[in-house]
């Protein structure tokens, strides 16, 4: 077992406080780190692999310290979100660097290893510069890889790879979550993580929102106060009869362009989804457009902070 542990930890740079008092512990299998931008995404994975000390708490791995502890960093494989610099180098020469600077015995086939494992082998030997985003991202995973790490973090690994090689890249970290390798990766999409993550930990400003699998963190989503916009042959009438609905917690008709527009907000969105229709046909009226008006991931990660 292999459990990275994060003990009430703070991270601030100078007045911003970028990771606020959180605690998680990251266990075997693949977790997903889901929060908007500028949630503490990316400093909680440098505190975790040991770039960075947390200004309170302490980051461990099997309770030994992360922060400046060689024996632990062979234990940790970092994927960054910036470019590989070096991109004149060929996948193999860039692994093969890794495997050196790890000092390990054997870097000719680690490497070889390494890059077998996340499917470079063909192109391993052209310049990096020549690769799509998916492969650039490989490459680093196989970087990351070389000293077979039990603990992989990935920061946003799957920002602007195309559909095909986002799906191959899921795969890979399925598999070395099903291998037994403690896999983490950040994300600001909920899809995302909803595809591969057995276990998903939410942050917002900085601060630890949810915990759960994936199941959990959706209903948490789903099940919160919503708010639609709706527009039928008859507004007024609808409002009325919404009014009666146990399910709608408020209703109010605006009028800000002539044309009347009927605010509904709902306490279980798929109850509402379901009943409206029904609703409408036993008055009459005819609904022509339902829009949900605060569905952005910003207002989902806010309530689940309040709630
Ligand atoms: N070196 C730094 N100096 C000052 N503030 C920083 C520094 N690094 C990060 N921050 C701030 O800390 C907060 C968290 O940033 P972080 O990059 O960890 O978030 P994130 O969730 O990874 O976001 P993104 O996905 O946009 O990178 C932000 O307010 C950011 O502006």
């Amino acid at each position: 077992m292999t459990d990275l542990v994060l003990d009430d930890v703070s991270r601030w740079y100078g007045n911003v406080v970028a990771v606020n008092d959180v605690s998680m512990t990251i266990g075997p299998g693949v977790t997903g780190l889901l929060g908007p931008n500028g949630a503490g995404k990316s400093t909680l994975i440098a505190l975790m692999s040991g770039f960075l000390a947390p200004s309170a708490g302490a980051v461990t791995l099997d309770g030994q310290p992360v922060w400046r502890n060689p024996s632990v960093y062979s234990r940790l494989g970092l994927v960054p979100e910036r470019e590989v610099s070096f991109s004149y180098l060929t996948g193999r020469q860039l692994v093969q660097a890794s495997a050196e600077l790890h000092r390990l015995r054997d870097p000719r086939t680690a490497t070889r290893r390494a890059l077998e494992e996340v499917d470079l082998v063909d192109a391993a030997d052209r310049a990096i510069s020549t690769y799509s985003k998916g492969m650039r991202q490989r490459a680093k995973l196989a970087s990351a890889l070389v000293h077979e790490p039990e603990v992989l973090l990935l920061d946003e690994p799957f920002n602007g790879v195309d559909p095909r090689q986002r799906m191959h890249l899921m795969e890979l970290l399925t598999r070395m979550g099903e291998a037994g390798r403690t896999v983490l990766f950040s994300s600001h999409i909920l899809e995302e993580v909803e595809h591969i993550a057995r276990h998903v930990e939410v942050v917002v400003s900085g601060r630890h929102a949810a915990s759960g699998d994936f199941g959990a963190i959706r209903r948490l989503m789903t099940d919160r106060p919503t708010r639609y916009t709706v527009r039928s042959s008859d507004d007024r009438r609808l409002a009325a009869a919404l009014m009666a609905h146990p399910g709608v917690r408020g209703v109010g008709l605006e009028a800000p362009t002539g044309a009347t527009e009927l605010h509904v907000e709902v306490t279980d969105m798929g109850a509402f989804a379901r009943a409206l229709p029904a609703l409408a046909r036993s008055e009459g009226i005819t609904v022509r457009e339902l829009t949900p008006t605060d569905e952005s991931l910003e207002s989902v990660f806010t309530y689940l902070v309040q709630s």
